[in-house]
């Protein structure tokens, strides 16, 4: 069943930190809101053929940081989708610009919780690094401040399940769409 007359066809974005989970949520929100789904990365992918590793190691984050703004620059001009970004989106202000266009949420989990999801994947290059738990917290020292410009801010408990998580977001859209979020004033 799909909800689809919750966002009134505005686009939401996730945002925050890798293995926060807005791939997996992303799917599940624009199947119960009755949108498309899209998640940046994979349109970064099939636009170079190559996959995120590559790009980082072949032509280097700033030229990452470069296809990703062009990406959610041509994304955010469809309606209705759930947007899954990168946990890097909120770094460039320009991309504000574009995510302000709809409803923006943060998933926030624990850095211990990501390093416990991401431990044995070796598709996040930022994490390729002696110290992969100390990485994860200097990015989220550094991002902190931007991933709390989002419209919504979502803290899920340890054990819940991506369709809780993505119930709590469904729950707590109404809240901020009273503020106004979608309208650029
Ligand atoms: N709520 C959750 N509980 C347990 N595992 C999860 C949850 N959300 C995501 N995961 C797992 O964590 C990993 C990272 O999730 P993903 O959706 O790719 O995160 P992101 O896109 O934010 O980097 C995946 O293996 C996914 O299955
Ligand atoms: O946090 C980041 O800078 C990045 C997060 C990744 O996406 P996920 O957040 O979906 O893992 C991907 O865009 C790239 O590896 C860089
Ligand atoms: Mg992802």
């Amino acid at each position: 069943m799909g909800d689809s007359d919750l966002l009134k066809g505005i686009n939401l974005y996730l945002v925050g930190m890798m293995g926060a989970g807005k791939t997996t949520i992303g799917k599940i929100l624009a199947a119960q809101l009755g949108y498309g789904f899209v998640d940046t990365d994979a349109v970064i992918e099939q636009l170079t053929q190559k996959s995120i590793n590559q790009i980082f190691a072949e032509e280097g984050e700033t030229t990452f940081r470069q296809i990703e703004t062009k990406v959610l620059s041509e994304v955010c001009a469809y309606t209705r989708l759930a947007i899954s970004t990168g946990g890097g989106i909120v770094l460039r202000r320009e991309n504000w610009s574009y995510l302000h266009y709809g409803l923006i949420v943060w998933l926030d989990v624990p850095v211990e919780q990501l390093y416990s999801r991401l431990a044995e994947d070796n598709t996040r290059p930022l994490l390729q690094d002696p110290d992969p738990i100390g990485k994860l917290r200097s990015l989220l020292d550094e991002r902190r401040s931007l991933y709390a410009e989002a419209d919504l801010h979502i803290t899920p408990h340890p054990q819940d399940t991506p369709n809780a998580i993505a119930a709590q977001v469904l729950e707590a859209i109404p809240s901020v769409l009273k503020a106004g979020v979608g309208s650029r004033e």
